[in-house]
């Protein structure tokens, strides 16, 4: 597509403006112009962006597809909150999801981004393994902060506990999702968990977007800004060990919890010249997972080769758990960019 630029008129007029270069002493007045807000593409006229609810035949699930108007797309189901797809503005998927997925309680979607709460990782006591967020049914949310984003496509859902999971987990919350897509394609998930609880106690959770980003060869992936960091090794009974290399690469099976890392970590994929730019807020922790080729055979809702085309690398409060009162909120926040 051809883009095009609109400068405003030179001559005086409602977009030229003067303002005082040197705070008010008057030695000169300089003239400045406001910039007008950018232009869309000659391309983009009559488009508008769209979310359109979904009933997918195969599954008999409800799902939402997001379509920015500048060509980039999402698929969120209410299931799990999952994104399963996300698309950039040229077309191309970025998200791995298996073709052996799985779309029915008690599995999780495999693929896509997985919403981990109350807990990422292990089961400890008798809460599922990632927590059950990821294989329940969430509603839309019809009271919906406002978007954090300049995104006029975006989708708000809400999951709370239910009778059942009380019995395992005895709180009152509600965990908020919006998915928004960016003019420029980016992804971004803004999760909020508040504590609800009537008998004032707190809770303590951890949390985690599971995200599967499709890659071409995995043996050609490097995930760059965990360097010198500290990881906790899921192959070796979580030990914790130091990131020697000046980049994550991939050679075996790797379970790893890189922690407090920076805001931005970069995934590059040199084959299909593509990089992911995943930035974090009040998650320190990453995960970084690839199953590889033993471990791929002994899932039944993954593929024996598809290890080879998806990473893990997603953003989780794992090694500090966040403990929240009754009427407190905490809010976590992932940014994925194709570039
Ligand atoms: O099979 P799942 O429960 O979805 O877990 C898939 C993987 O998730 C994380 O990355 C864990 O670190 C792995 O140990 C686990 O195998």
């Amino acid at each position: 597509p051809q883009c095009s630029l609109h400068f405003p008129p030179r001559s005086p007029g409602p977009n030229r403006h003067f303002l005082l270069g040197d705070h008010g002493r008057g030695v000169r007045r300089r003239a400045i112009q406001r910039l007008p807000p950018r232009a869309d593409p000659p391309w983009m006229a009559g488009r508008a962006s769209s979310v359109e609810r979904v009933k997918e035949r195969a599954t008999g699930l409800d799902k939402f597809v997001l379509r920015e108007a500048r060509g980039s797309s999402a698929e969120v189901y209410l299931y799990g909150g999952q994104v399963t797809s996300w698309k950039n503005n040229s077309g191309e998927q970025q998200l791995f999801l298996s073709k052996k997925a799985s779309f029915k309680p008690p599995k999780a979607i495999r693929g896509g981004i997985q919403i981990c709460f109350p807990q990422q990782l292990g089961n400890h006591g008798v809460v599922e393994q990632h927590g059950f967020a990821r294989n329940r049914l969430w509603s839309v949310d019809e009271s919906p902060p406002l978007p954090d984003t300049t995104s006029d496509c975006h989708i708000d859902l809400i999951l709370k506990q239910s009778e059942e999971d009380m019995k395992t987990w005895p709180h009152s919350y509600e965990l908020r999702l919006q998915v928004a897509l960016s003019p420029r394609g980016d992804l971004i998930l803004t999760s909020r968990i508040k504590n609800k609880n009537a008998d004032g106690k707190p809770f303590q959770f951890t949390f985690a977007y599971h995200t599967y980003f499709s890659v071409s060869d995995i043996s050609e992936v490097r995930v760059e800004g965990l360097d010198t960091l500290d990881y906790h090794d899921n192959l070796q009974s979580k030990i914790r060990c130091t990131e020697q290399g000046d980049a994550v690469v991939f050679e075996s099976e790797v379970d790893r919890i890189y922690l407090s890392a920076p805001p931005k970590i970069v995934t590059i994929d040199h084959e299909k010249k593509r990089t992911f730019v995943l930035r974090k807020k009040e998650l320190p922790d990453v995960v970084v997972w690839n199953p590889w080729d033993r471990k791929a055979k002994a899932m039944p809702d993954f593929g024996a080769e598809e290890y080879k085309c998806m990473l893990c690398v997603g953003a989780a409060r794992i090694e500090k758990p966040i403990t929240l009162r009754p009427g407190e909120e905490w809010q976590g926040r992932q940014e994925i960019s194709p570039v």
